[in-house]
């Protein structure tokens, strides 16, 4: 009998293809173990209706995974690397970050309509602070409106709500066979991604050597490097609540390149900047942006921000 390793994952449709992606490519690189899949309802899959501005993101999505990765329930928790909180609880480590599919957002509009020439007034829908005040700052014309649930119940939302357009992940999409309906690959000069957005991690318990040469053999150093950074900036930035940011570190000839915006809810003040270093720098080239980034104002904007919009801290 061969060992049985348990992977951990949502039970969506989107984490059950991520979850499944990463049991065929473990298969195939490590055929002497067999792999089962355990679905784990999470906090966020239960409040389905609260605004995610409001009960705050961290670990909403990961919390229960790893609490039975911690309790040997699962060997592996496979998450979105977008949903991880930048720190992790003591005693876990991130084992994978899987090559990064396309990191950009994607419009979905009704009628076909391009960001330009969405009507005056037009209605989008996201949850995403960030999304919404880049897409404000680009036009501010635009209502956006409360978008919440799973990627298909997001398209769903699109017909029956009455919305001109959506706004999902590109990996997203694509990954569930959606892609034909994406409308626009939004420019990235005009939405940075998330943080980890398009990036499959593997979580596994610190110490597990095993585990841990297992998960080595998908791990994208590139895709890693540049998570790392975009990391390192969030948790300069934060402070315990949900804030506009986005930021896409490249990696190119040794060389990192991480963008990082930072805005108002309303889009009216965004300070964008880059900073660029040997890519195994990572981590401080993160720090060193979110530094740059305060100094050109958006210290002052995350500080009115937390007492503004803050609800848990
Ligand atoms: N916030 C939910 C979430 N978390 C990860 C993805 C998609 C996968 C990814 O972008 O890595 C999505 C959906 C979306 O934002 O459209």
């Amino acid at each position: 009998m061969s060992k049985e390793i348990v992977i951990g994952t949502r039970e969506s449709r989107l984490a059950l293809w991520q979850a499944n992606w990463v049991k065929d490519c473990l298969q195939k690189l490590a055929p002497a173990y067999s792999f089962r899949i355990k679905g784990i309802k999470t906090l966020g899959d239960k409040n389905l209706d609260t605004a995610l501005a409001k009960i705050g993101d961290k670990g909403l999505f990961t919390k229960e995974l790893e609490l039975a990765l911690l309790r040997g329930k699962i060997d592996l928790a496979v998450h979105s690397m977008k949903d991880m909180p930048t720190i992790l609880p003591e005693g876990l480590v991130i084992g994978a970050v899987c090559r990064r599919e396309n990191p950009g957002d994607v419009l979905i509009s009704r009628k076909g309509n391009k960001l330009e020439d969405l009507p005056p007034g037009a209605i989008i829908g996201t949850s995403s602070l960030r999304r919404r005040a880049q897409l404000c700052h680009y036009r501010n014309d635009f209502k956006i409106i409360n978008l919440r649930g799973n990627v298909d119940t997001r398209l769903g939302k699109l017909e029956s709500e009455m919305m001109d357009a959506v706004v999902l992940s590109f990996a997203g999409v694509h990954r569930l066979g959606l892609g034909d309906r994406i409308t626009q690959l939004i420019p990235l000069e005009v939405c940075l991604p998330a943080v980890g957005q398009g990036s499959i991690g593997v979580e596994i318990r610190a110490g597990d050597e095993e585990m841990q040469n297992l998960t080595g053999k998908i791990d994208h150093h590139e895709s890693r490097l540049a998570v790392t950074a975009e990391r390192a900036l969030l948790r300069k930035l934060e402070g315990g609540c949900q804030i506009p940011v986005g930021a896409l570190g490249t990696v190119d000839n040794g060389r990192l390149l991480l963008e990082g915006v930072v805005a108002s809810l309303d889009g009216s003040k965004l300070v964008r900047s880059s900073w660029s270093g040997s890519a195994e720098d990572a981590a401080s080239i993160g720090v060193q942006l979110a530094e740059k980034l305060a100094q050109m104002g958006a210290g002052e904007l995350l500080r009115s921000m937390r007492q503004e919009n803050c609800h848990n801290v």
